[in-house]
């Protein structure tokens, strides 16, 4: 399979006054199209690190990071900013939905500022919302305001889907069902799914496991056992 996610050495330092935090520090792995792949890890291991800087949301300060054979260290910040609004869709543990937009004007909000987007209402039926597009986000569960946040990821028609602990703020049967949708939506669009857990529990569902600790990679394995996510608990 292609490439499509390569990091080289990559190193992130913060300064807070006087001392630097190295949140990343020598990070080699990639990641191949159409992969669904976890980044596990504890807290302050550098996993959200890993994804914003591939999303485009945060530099590396040393090291080269490709994403679809491109350098997107070497973009300055327009092309950067090009880069994130076309390539990346984002879907975050707070859904970060704007309030006074409804879920279908949510999703062409974001959709329609990209050149190959899908039709928003198309995927908002896609996630389950057909009954709901009229909705405001204070009128739905949190369940369906993450399934609106993945359908305006989606809808973008992105190169890869980058998840920040998408069920963190959902119940057990609620976080479920959200992973099975990003488990259907990698498996019928062979779009590249990367997500961010501390929970081991989701691990199984990936094809690739991607554990941190401490800024370092501590091991990269391709899951041989893939599971549906109706089989896993914890
Ligand atoms: N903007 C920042 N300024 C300073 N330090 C930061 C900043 N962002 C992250 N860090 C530090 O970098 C390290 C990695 O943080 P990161 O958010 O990537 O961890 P994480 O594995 O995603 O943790 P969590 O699961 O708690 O979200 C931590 O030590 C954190 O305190």
């Amino acid at each position: 399979m292609n490439k499509l996610i390569e990091f080289k050495k990559v190193t992130k330092e913060y300064r807070v006054g006087e001392v630097p935090i190295k949140a990343l520090d020598g990070v080699d792995f990639s990641i191949s199209e159409g992969e669904f792949v976890v980044v596990l890890g504890a807290s302050g291991a550098g996993k959200s690190t890993i994804l914003n800087i591939i999303g485009g949301m945060d530099k590396a300060t040393s090291g080269q990071v490709f994403v679809g054979g491109q350098d997107i260290t070497r973009l300055n910040e327009k092309k950067l900013t090009e880069y994130r609004g076309e390539k990346v869709g984002f879907v975050f543990q707070f859904y970060n939905l704007i309030p006074n937009l409804n879920a279908l004007e949510n999703v062409e909000f974001a959709a329609e500022v990209c050149t190959n987007h899908l039709d928003a209402r198309d995927i908002l039926y896609k996630v389950g919302l057909k009954n709901r597009i009229r909705n405001f986000p204070s009128q739905l569960s949190g369940g369906e305001q993450q399934r609106v946040a993945i359908a305006r990821a989606v809808a973008k028609n992105p190169l890869l889907l980058l998840c920040d602990e998408p069920t963190g703020a959902l119940d057990y049967v609620t976080g479920k069902t959200v992973l099975k949708l990003l488990q259907d939506l990698n498996k019928e669009t062979k779009k590249c799914v990367v997500l961010v857990t501390h929970n081991s529990a989701i691990a199984p569902m990936a094809d690739k496991i991607i554990k941190v600790k401490s800024g370092k990679i501590e091991s990269v394995t391709m899951n041989q056992n893939k599971q549906s996510v109706e089989g896993i608990e914890w």
